[in-house]
């Protein structure tokens, strides 16, 4: 079975953008809960546009499912923040400085040593560990290499290009899932997952763990209501 982990970094912008507490990120989090999602991610970026460092506290703190904090483990406060919450998962993400959104994976040939040491640095607390990688076969075996538990495939590529030929855009991520699974890593994915693109990726990715998804849920829970969206969002996973 796939879990789904609801991103709540967009609640986090709109209750940012009044100064107040309209909408509650923690209530929020236990309703995504209530209605069915398995887990909770944040993406605590460096400048707080959305989620706050506190918030990973806060949500630790109430949270019964998969807490994922994904993040830049380049920058020693994000490591510190996940080190201190002790969260079920931490995704390591390269982000660029000044970036919008994630947009790249990591380079595990490049930087294997740097992530052997981060792997190793939440391991050894007892944090499972997922690195976010594209879907390229020497990279998922390279992250092998760095002792990760998991890589997160990241799904900008496919979601772009799943309405033109979704054959061809899971390609790729159907030959790196295959290797992850030859080599004994779960995976997990996300980025622009949504209503349309995500039962033929779970159903096409073998062993697919988790799947995190923010930006369209909670556009869709918009015209939807939160807990149909989740309902819905479910039901393509099953
Ligand atoms: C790691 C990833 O795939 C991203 O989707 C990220 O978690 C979203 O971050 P923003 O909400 O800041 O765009
Ligand atoms: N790891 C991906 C994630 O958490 C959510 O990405 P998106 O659905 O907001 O694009």
């Amino acid at each position: 079975m796939t879990k789904l982990s609801v991103n709540i970094n967009k609640i986090a912008t709109l209750r940012n953008s009044r100064g107040g507490n309209n909408p509650d990120l923690v209530k929020v989090a236990l309703d995504c809960e209530r209605f069915g999602a398995q887990g909770i991610t944040v993406h605590p970026r460096p400048d707080e546009r959305h989620i706050r460092y506190q918030d990973t506290f806060d949500l630790k703190a109430v949270i019964a499912t998969e807490f994922n904090i994904e993040g830049n483990c380049k920058e020693q406060k994000f490591v510190d923040l996940v080190l201190a919450n002790q969260p079920a998962q931490v995704t390591l993400v390269p982000d660029a400085e000044g970036q919008i959104t994630s947009n790249h994976g990591w380079d595990t040939i490049k930087h294997q040593n740097y992530l052997k040491e981060m792997v190793a640095v939440f391991k050894n607390a007892g944090i499972r560990v997922s690195i976010f990688v594209d879907p390229v076969v020497e990279m998922v075996e390279a992250a092998v290499s760095t002792g990760t538990d998991r890589i997160e495939l990241y799904t900008e590529a496919y979601a772009q290009h799943y309405h033109t030929d979704r054959e061809k855009a899971i390609a790729p991520y159907l030959a790196a899932a295959i290797k992850a699974n030859e080599l004994g890593i779960g995976i997990n994915a996300g980025h622009d997952l949504d209503l349309h693109n995500l039962r033929y990726f779970a159903q096409t990715i073998p062993n697919l763990l988790e799947v995190s998804i923010g930006h369209a849920l909670v556009s869709d829970a918009l015209y939807l209501g939160l807990e149909e969206t989740i309902k819905r969002y479910l039901a393509q996973l099953n």
